[in-house]
């Protein structure tokens, strides 16, 4: 079987660990029935002697097939990696996601995409990457009680992605550390109104709310402190007709939403500027992942 998992952009701004979307680059992996256990890296991280040993897919796989199959038989696991590691574009709820879906096909086991995203928040615990990388789309999520509750819209195509992806990579565990545990009443209003105008400017389709609702005050700053560039990247992105630029997760990347007809623009405007940045035009994708049976 092969299976293709979205990357995808997390907060969007003020909705931090909350909101999402679904991004057209995809990691690809395709696992076979093999009389030994063995691993290929393809693209990003194949240069990483430690991902054909300690794989955290393979290490996921193996602990759902086993609590489904009851045994761990060995597979031929070949992937083929376009989200780049630790920049905010959700390569890590790829592999979760990935992994998991991958168990239950394996298995022979059916399950819905709410039982994957249920899985998978036990190794993700905030569900704004893991489910748009299961439903695609832009994704409006809640924990209760463990359990995750999400609405999705499809986002269509007049809009395109700029991204901007840095040389230097944004850990999000590090980039946790770098914020307060607690916020003042008057930041916590900022945001909350804020995520909830952007959720309702993105299943309005007005997309003229877009700027004023994905401003937050609550972990951009000091995240894009490390990497000083970031702010011009958002000063050039808005002049340029950006509808939003925010942050990609917990960074490093910077993610600009932008009408169909503009995508040129605002990434030549940010390419001429940021030569020592990738500046890419990618699709929405709403799909979420998707197993294709070879
Ligand atoms: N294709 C992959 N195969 C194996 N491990 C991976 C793969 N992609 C990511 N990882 C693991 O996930 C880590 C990156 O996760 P991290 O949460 O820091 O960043 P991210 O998911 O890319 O960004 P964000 O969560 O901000 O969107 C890598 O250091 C690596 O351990
Ligand atoms: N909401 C998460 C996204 C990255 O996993 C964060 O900003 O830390």
């Amino acid at each position: 079987m092969k299976i293709k998992i979205p990357a995808t952009s997390a907060n969007l701004g003020p909705g931090f660990d909350c909101l999402g979307l679904a991004i057209a680059l995809y990691n690809e992996v395709c696992i076979k029935p093999s009389s030994y256990q063995s691993i290929s890296v393809k693209g990003e991280g194949e240069e990483n002697a430690k991902l054909k040993k300690n794989n955290i897919f393979v290490s996921i796989f193996y602990d759902i097939y086993q609590e489904l199959a009851g045994k761990k038989d060995p597979f031929r696991f070949e992937f083929f990696n376009a989200i780049p590691f630790s920049r905010g574009l959700g390569s890590s709820s790829a592999v979760i996601v990935g992994a998991i879906a991958s168990a239950y096909e394996m298995a022979g086991v059916k399950a819905s995409r709410e039982t994957i995203l249920n899985k998978a928040i036990l190794y993700e615990t905030h569900p704004d990457n893991i489910a748009p990388a299961v439903f695609g789309g832009f994704t409006s999520s809640v924990v209760e009680s463990g359990r995750v509750r999400t609405l999705k819209k499809v986002l269509g195509e007049k809009l395109k992605v700029v991204m901007v992806i840095p040389d230097r990579p944004m850990s999000t565990a590090h980039s946790r550390t770098l914020l307060p545990k607690s916020y003042p009443m008057k930041n916590v209003v900022y945001n909350l109104s804020r995520a909830s105008l952007l959720t309702a400017a993105l299943f309005s389709e007005n997309w003229e709310f877009l700027r004023v609702a994905s401003k937050d005050c609550m972990h951009e700053h000091r995240r894009m402190k490390q990497m000083k560039e970031l702010f011009e990247v958002r000063e050039i992105a808005l002049r340029s007709g950006a509808l939003m630029s925010t942050l990609s997760g917990s960074g490093s990347s910077f993610f600009n939403l932008v009408k169909a007809e503009n995508a040129l623009k605002v990434a030549t405007a940010l390419k001429n500027a940021f030569g020592m940045f990738r500046v890419e035009i990618f699709e929405l994708d709403n799909n979420g992942f998707e197993i294709v049976k070879s």
